[in-house]
């Protein structure tokens, strides 16, 4: 592994997370999150099956339309999960801007381009007391994958 990222356990119950996307990517990490937080907002004209259940249980927001600029205004953390490369990115760009203008960090992820993320999306393996998150940095998803279900269950 050329440069590994430190898997650092971050509270992250009570930070506002917006996920932009209601495809498959979104919802297998919406399910993921929801494990960790309940302050999360879907922005997506299309919403996958199981946000829109999600929803109905009251345990996401969803707008159900295309993202707008500003709509990442009180946000913590971002991702950017569209099928539109070009808006994944601006809104990666928004996310730099808006923490250089407010003086705080937006930590922002894109499903599509390793290069502007600020983290990578681990597998997650939890169970009553142990959490485990899974990397290699981009190198192997599929890797990453196998051995999240390997160790045990998981969002898919
Ligand atoms: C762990 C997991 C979490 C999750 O997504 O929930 C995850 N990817 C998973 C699966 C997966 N990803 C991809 C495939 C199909 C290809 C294949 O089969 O190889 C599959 C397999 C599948 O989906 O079955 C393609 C892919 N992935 C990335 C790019 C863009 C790029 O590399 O630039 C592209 C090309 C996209 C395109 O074509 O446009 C990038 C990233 N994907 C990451 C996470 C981050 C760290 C990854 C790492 O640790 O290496 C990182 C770097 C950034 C981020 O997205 O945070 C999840 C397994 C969850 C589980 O099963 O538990
Ligand atoms: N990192 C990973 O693990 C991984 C794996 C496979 C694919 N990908 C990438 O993730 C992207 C999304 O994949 P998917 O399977 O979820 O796609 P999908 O087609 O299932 O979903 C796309 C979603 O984006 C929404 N969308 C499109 N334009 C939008 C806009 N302007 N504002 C808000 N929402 C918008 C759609 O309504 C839909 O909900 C793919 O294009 C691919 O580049 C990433």
């Amino acid at each position: 592994m050329d440069k590994a990222y430190f898997p650092m356990f971050v509270d992250i119950s009570e930070k506002e997370i917006v996920v932009v996307g209601g495809g498959n990517i979104a919802a297998r990490r919406v399910k993921t999150l929801l494990l960790f937080s309940d302050h999360i907002t879907v922005i997506a004209p299309r919403l996958h099956d199981s946000l829109a259940d999600l929803e109905a249980e009251g345990r996401i927001t969803c707008l159900h339309r295309a993202y707008r600029e500003g709509d990442i205004y009180n946000a913590h953390i971002v991702l950017a999960a569209t099928d539109d490369k070009e808006v994944n990115r601006s809104i990666g760009e928004e996310c730099n801007i808006l923490g250089q203008k407010c003086g705080r960090k937006i930590l922002f992820n894109t499903a599509d381009d390793r290069t502007l993320c600020d983290f990578y999306f681990p597998a997650v393996v939890q169970t009553e007391d142990i959490v485990i998150g899974i990397n290699s940095g981009g190198k192997n998803p599929a890797k990453v994958k196998e051995i999240r279900r390997r160790l045990g269950s998981g969002p898919c």
